[in-house]
């Protein structure tokens, strides 16, 4: 039997297949491909999952929650497709993201970036990082970067770069190509168990954005904030964030 790792990164590029094979074929676009997409890779994945773990239970973005997960140990978290605009508009800039929360821990888990051709799982080695630069690079929301992450940027005097997907921009912190994610505002346990569960398993710092921890398979999957950055960022940008808010 595959670890729980290994399974999430198989599902999730077998899912990554399935989309791009879908963008290629497509007559529709826009919200009906984006739409076909969310569907075919939900019914995929949870179809791969019930198969090779059948007790476990699943919270998708795309699958109706009857909140029978709360009382589980072992809950995957599934998005089948974050950055559904991106992968519509036929922009790199989207993923598949497949997490397992155990006791609401983000444990395990892949995200896949299928037109990037990577895939970034929690038992594959932590990618060599380049120094911190003097400049740090702060990834935000390319359609609903929030204010705070713009003030923040400005006390730490970062660069700003802007990307599609949680998963996406995550997976640029943790391979170096951005320093700070950072996102208030509104988002969901599927927008980002996958893309914590890969960063703190790469060494990465992951929290609220009060600096408290991560928790998932709660009642209200509503989780509206989070920072992922550089451990050695860390500390700043929580002071700077405290300062922003007040
Ligand atoms: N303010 C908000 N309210 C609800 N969801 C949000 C949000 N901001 C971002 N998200 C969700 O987080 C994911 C990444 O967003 P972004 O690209 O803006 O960073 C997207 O998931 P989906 O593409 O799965 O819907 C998006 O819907
Ligand atoms: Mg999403």
């Amino acid at each position: 039997m595959s670890s729980d790792a290994a399974l999430a990164r198989a599902v999730a590029e077998e899912a990554g297949r399935l989309l791009i094979a879908i963008r290629d074929g497509a007559e529709e676009a826009g919200k009906s491909l984006g739409d076909r997409g969310d569907r075919e890779a939900n019914a995929l994945i949870l179809q791969r999952l019930a198969t090779a773990r059948p007790n476990d239970c699943i919270l998708s973005e795309e699958s109706f929650d009857d909140r029978t997960r709360c009382a589980a140990q072992r809950v995957w978290v599934v998005d089948p497709l974050d950055g559904t605009r991106e992968y519509a508009s036929g922009r790199d800039d989207w993923a598949v993201h497949i997490a397992l929360a155990i006791d609401g821990r983000p444990s395990q888990g892949a995200v896949a970036l299928p037109a990037m051709g990577r895939t970034f799982s929690t038992d594959r080695a932590c990618p060599a990082r380049p120094p911190i630069a003097p400049r740090p690079k702060l990834v935000v929301s390319r359609s609903r970067c929030p204010d705070l992450a713009l003030r923040v940027a400005e006390t730490l005097d970062a660069e700003t770069l802007t990307m599609g997907s949680a998963g996406a921009k995550a997976m640029a912190v943790v391979d170096g190509r951005a320093d700070i994610y950072l996102h208030e505002g509104g988002q969901y346990e599927w927008d980002n168990c996958a893309p914590a569960a890969v960063a703190l398993a790469s060494g990465l710092h992951a929290s609220r954005i009060d600096g408290s921890p991560l928790v998932y398979n709660r009642e209200n999957p509503l989780l509206p904030d989070l920072l992922i950055c550089r451990k050695g960022l860390a500390d700043a940008a929580l002071a700077a964030i405290r300062a922003v808010r007040g």
